[in-house]
């Protein structure tokens, strides 16, 4: 069922903070900020020969990693994205195996204007997948 690794999420308190040392420190190409209201975040986007690495800190005043970031102040490894062919018969599937699909089941558009979808940590080795339409 998954296919590539589309990227590794890092959440932070300060985006800026995480650019600056993404694009400084270790000389990546980093994306601008990119707010994207429906998910409650802010992210940017580092580029790597192999994978992308999505940098988010929250926005607005319900956003869904306002806790971890409160109990994770230095910031920390957020979700792993894997890409699907098919969004819907995945979701189908692990929910029929029982797996706890986040929100009201239904696909979201994510940061690359496709749809995703969240797994609950405790069902995956206590590692928060996102699912992006290929
Ligand atoms: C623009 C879209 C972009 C993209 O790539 O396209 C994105 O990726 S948007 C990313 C932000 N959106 C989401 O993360 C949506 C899905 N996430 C959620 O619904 C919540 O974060 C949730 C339910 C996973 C956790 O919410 P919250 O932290 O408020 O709940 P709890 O504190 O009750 O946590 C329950 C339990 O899970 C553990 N936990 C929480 N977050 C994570 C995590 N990222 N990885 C692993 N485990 C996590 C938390 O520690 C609690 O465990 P416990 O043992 O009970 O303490
Ligand atoms: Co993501």
């Amino acid at each position: 069922m998954i296919g590539r690794l589309n990227h590794v999420a890092i959440a932070v308190a300060d985006l800026g903070k995480a650019t600056q040392t993404y694009a400084g420190t270790l000389g990546a190409k980093v994306s601008k900020p990119h707010i994207v209201a429906e998910h409650g975040v802010t992210v940017v986007f580092v580029e790597l020969p192999n994978t992308k690495i999505e940098l988010l800190e929250p926005y607005g005043d319900s956003s869904p990693i306002a806790g971890f970031v409160e109990k994770n102040p230095a910031g920390g490894i957020h979700h792993l994205c894997y890409e699907v062919e098919d969004i819907f018969a995945a979701r189908d599937r692990l929910k029929a195996e029982g797996a706890r699909v986040l929100g009201d089941g239904e696909p979201k558009i994510g940061a690359h204007g496709k749809p995703v979808l969240f797994l609950h940590p405790k069902d995956f080795c206590g590692a928060l997948i996102e699912l992006e339409q290929a």
